[in-house]
C-alpha cells in the first residue's frame, strides 16, 4: 500500500496524443469537448489508480483554456491526486502542448476533477481503505 505520500506519487497518470485534424474545430485547434473528455478520462485513470475503487465525477473545477492547441502538435496530460478528504479526491490536471519538431512545450490547459468512491449501490465509501 504505502504511505499515502507515495500512492499519490505512483497514481500520477500521463497520457500523450497527437492532435490530429480529426480533434479539432473550424479554427484548426483542438476542439474544447475533446480536450475535456481527455482531461475527465486522465483524471478518472489517475483518481482509480489511486484508490483501486469504483470512483464517479461528483464536480469538475474552473478549467481555464489559456492557449489554443493547433492540429500537428503533441500534448500531454498530466493528473495528480491534489486532496483526499474521506470519500473523495481532487485531481489536477495540466494539458501540455509540445512542437512536433522542436522542443517547444508549454502549459496550455489546467482544470480539477473531483471524485467520490461508491459501492455497489452506489453509495460513497471511505476513499482508502
Ligand atoms: C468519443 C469516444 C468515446 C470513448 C469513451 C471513453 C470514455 C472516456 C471517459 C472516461 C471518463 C470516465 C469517467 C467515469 C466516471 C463517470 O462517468 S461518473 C458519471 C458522472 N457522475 C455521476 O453520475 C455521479 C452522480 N452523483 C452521485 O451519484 C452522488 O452525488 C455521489 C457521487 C454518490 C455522492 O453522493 P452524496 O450523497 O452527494 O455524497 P456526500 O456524502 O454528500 O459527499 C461525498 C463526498 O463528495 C464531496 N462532495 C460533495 N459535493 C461536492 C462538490 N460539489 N464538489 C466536490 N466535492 C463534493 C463531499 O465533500 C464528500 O467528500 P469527503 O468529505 O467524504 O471526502
Amino acid at each position: 500500500m504505502g504511505t499515502l505520500e507515495e500512492r499519490i506519487t505512483k497514481s500520477e497518470t500521463r497520457i500523450f496524443k497527437a492532435v490530429f485534424p480529426s480533434t479539432t474545430n473550424h479554427y484548426d485547434t483542438l476542439f474544447g469537448g475533446t480536450a475535456l473528455h481527455l482531461m475527465d478520462e486522465v483524471a478518472f485513470i489517475c483518481a482509480t489508480r489511486f484508490s483501486r475503487k469504483k470512483v464517479v465525477t461528483i464536480s469538475t473545477g474552473q478549467i481555464d483554456f489559456r492557449k489554443a492547441i493547433p492540429a500537428g502538435t503533441l500534448i500531454e496530460l498530466v493528473a495528480k491526486v491534489i486532496s483526499v478528504g474521506r470519500t473523495s479526491c481532487k485531481i489536477q490536471v495540466d494539458i501540455f502542448m509540445e512542437q512536433m519538431y522542436s522542443e517547444l512545450r508549454e502549459s496550455v490547459v489546467a482544470g480539477t476533477f473531483s471524485f467520490v468512491a461508491v459501492d455497489e449501490n452506489k453509495k460513497p465509501v471511505p476513499i482508502l481503505d
